[in-house]
């Protein structure tokens, strides 16, 4: 498997990517909903649907793990699929979206830091950052249609996309939140809310750990639409066709020339990236406070 940072990433996940997806669908193919011409063929695994239009070499992805919280198994599965569309020269676009009601993506799964030894950390935060560099790099339009929540890791897969449309409902609120949960965004993370919505933003809202609501989202330039939720779909596909107007290769060569600095960064320092990140989330007192938000998440619940 080609991998978007050469050869030093090799977590046993995506090694061995098969292993997780046994007893899924991934890699069979079945009659889209309502479809069953050319094109029409969806594929997915059990965390990821992927319904492909070959006529317009558009693909919708869909997330649908719980709440979609990032978990090892969701990323590994998420790069499976987009390789696939990478490789396969009749797809341009990608619509990333969510199938889980009012959840675009709850970000980093927590039960994958908290109680895990720093092997496990470490394998998942490479999984992690494996994700955001072919996201980031794609030389595929990507698209975030956001009908849901999308905090913290959420807001990353967001960002990572060319462009963000937003549901228009107070709850939907996005921005990287971190600092509340006492945590750090690493410099990645803050590198790519800089590339979006400038240096200023960046740091009161990382400072503040501000979840903007949509029209504040908009606003600072964290997303590009803002329309009512039965049309972001539409829209998003709209924006599609704007992007897709423009001839590939200099689309491309362009975002590779606004993001490979950025991408580099991580490249360079992706080992000691991983070390601060297990060293920090391994400290008795983060797990302490980790294990103290996911309680309080699951009483919220009930
Ligand atoms: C100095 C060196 C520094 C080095 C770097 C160090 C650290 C870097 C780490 C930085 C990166 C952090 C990025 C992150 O993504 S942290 C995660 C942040 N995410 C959140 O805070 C979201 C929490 N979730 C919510 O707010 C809500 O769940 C919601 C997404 C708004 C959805 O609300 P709702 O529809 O009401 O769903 P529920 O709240 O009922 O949740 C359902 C279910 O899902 C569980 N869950 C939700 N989010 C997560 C999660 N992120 N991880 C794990 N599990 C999650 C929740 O507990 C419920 O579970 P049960 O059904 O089992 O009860």
């Amino acid at each position: 498997m080609a991998l978007a940072s050469g050869v030093r990433f090799a977590p046993r996940a995506l090694l061995r990517p098969w292993a997780l997806l046994r007893g899924t669908t991934l890699g069979r193919t079945e009659p889209a909903a309502g479809g069953g011409g050319d094109g029409a063929r969806r594929f997915g695994s059990q965390r990821v649907l992927v319904e492909p239009d070959a006529a317009s070499g558009v693909a919708v992805m869909k997330l649908r793990n719980p709440s979609n919280a990032l978990s090892l198994e969701l990323l590994t599965e998420l790069v499976i699929s987009l390789e696939k569309l990478e490789n396969d020269k009749t797809f341009r676009g990608i619509i990333l979206t969510s199938d889980c009601p009012r959840v675009f993506c709850a970000g980093l799964d927590l039960t994958e830091i908290c109680g895990r030894n720093p092997a496990h950390c470490a394998e998942y935060w490479k999984a992690m950052q494996e994700l955001w560099l072919r996201m980031y790099l794609s030389s595929l339009v990507l698209v975030a249609a956001i009908n849901g929540a999308c905090p913290a890791g959420g807001c990353i897969i967001a960002l990572s996309c060319d462009c963000r449309v937003l549901a228009d409902n107070p709850k939907y609120r996005i921005g990287l939140n971190e600092t509340l949960l006492g945590i750090i965004a690493p410099f990645w993370l803050k590198d790519t809310y800089v590339n979006t919505i400038g240096h200023r933003a960046s740091e009161q809202a990382l400072q503040l750990g501000s979840l903007f609501p949509p029209a504040e989202a908009l606003q600072v330039g964290l997303v590009d639409q803002v329309v009512p939720e039965d049309q972001v779909q539409s829209t998003a596909l709209s924006e599609m066709a704007r992007w897709l107007a423009v001839p590939d290769h200099a689309r491309q060569l362009t975002k590779n020339m606004m993001r490979k600095a950025t991408a580099d960064r991580l490249l360079r320092q992706r080992d000691a990236d991983t070390q601060n990140f297990v060293s920090f989330v391994c400290r008795d007192s983060i797990q302490k406070s980790l294990q103290a938000y996911l309680e309080k998440l699951r009483q919220r619940k009930g």
